[in-house]
């Protein structure tokens, strides 16, 4: 029986979304439906597909109402290839974007509001960059994969960083060893993880450090999605992965430029450990109906 879903289309730095309302949590779409929503020739097109859940609603997610009362709303995040994932930096922003413009949440400039998602609460408000999402505490994880990708003569080896979603970050040498890179391919990494991982391939920008904000380029084969113009949770793991290679006197204030625009990358201490905070635009570009198999 086929029914008809009312969806938004959203992006961030191009990093694109199908995003729908589900407070109730009706409507539950299975992997299958979820690819054929994001397949950019036979449906709507998307890196991800968001359902907006509250999340005394969604099941699994009394979890994030026990970790904050105020975590009304639940995002439920799948990759385009319909995979599950913890958490998405981009969609976070385009997210919450998507639900004031639905009327179901206010934010005001110096608020925050607090959204559930697998890899815990996060918190997100209006920053003078658009939207500012803490991601929380960042942790080292995954070792030093050695990754191969088409276009890379040689394998290089990854560093592993958790930011609630798994990731491999690779350092090239220049512009050109980017751009020559063919992310139409999977990256083959060796050891092989367990859950995949995000992998993001970065080059430092010329010169490294200007008025005291880090600059990299990146571009990113995300798990589940493939070649995306943008992916918040990398941008924030090669900012991480490059301070770290920098050493001592490196800025934690970070501008990544990645195929579809700039976010910016804030490193700073809380109470249990070193946050980090991703910031950058988030755009709604249509609203529409799909009839759905
Ligand atoms: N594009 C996202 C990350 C989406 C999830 C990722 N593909 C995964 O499987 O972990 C971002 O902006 O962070």
């Amino acid at each position: 029986m086929s029914f008809d879903l009312r969806f938004t289309k959203g992006h961030g730095t191009g990093n694109d979304f199908v995003l729908f309302a589900d407070p109730d949590g009706d409507t539950v779409l299975s992997p299958a439906q979820i690819a054929a929503v994001c397949d950019r020739h036979f449906g709507v097109g998307g890196d991800g597909l968001i359902r907006a859940v509250r999340s005394e609603n969604l099941g699994d997610g009394a979890s994030a109402l026990d970790e904050d009362a105020a975590a009304v709303w639940f995002m439920d995040y799948w990759n385009a290839d319909g995979s599950v994932s913890e958490m998405c930096g981009n969609g976070v922003r385009v997210y919450t974007r998507f639900l004031i413009d639905q009327g179901l949440v206010d934010l005001a400039p110096g608020e925050s509001i607090a959204i559930g998602t697998r890899a815990g609460v996060r918190r997100v408000s209006l920053s003078e960059h658009g939207f500012e999402v803490d991601m929380g505490v960042w942790r080292r994880d995954g070792g030093e994969p050695l990754v191969r990708a088409k276009g890379l003569s040689v394998a290089r080896p990854g560093l592993g960083i958790d930011v609630g979603n798994p990731h491999v970050v690779v350092a090239l040498a220049d512009d050109d060893e980017l751009e020559g890179l063919d992310l139409a391919y999977l990256p083959i990494l060796d050891p092989v993880p367990d859950a995949g991982a995000n992998v993001e391939f970065v080059v430092p920008a010329e010169p490294l450090v200007e008025a005291g904000v880090g600059r990299i380029r990146m571009r990113v084969h995300e798990r589940g999605s493939g070649e995306t113009l943008s992916c918040g949770t990398g941008a924030v793991a090669a900012a991480l992965a490059v301070r770290f290679w920098a050493g001592a006197g490196a800025p934690d204030v970070w501008r990544v430029q990645v195929p579809g625009g700039v976010v910016g990358v804030r490193m700073f201490e809380s109470a249990d450990g070193e946050h980090v905070a991703l910031s950058g635009p988030a755009e709604l570009v249509f609203d529409g109906v799909l009839a759905l198999a």
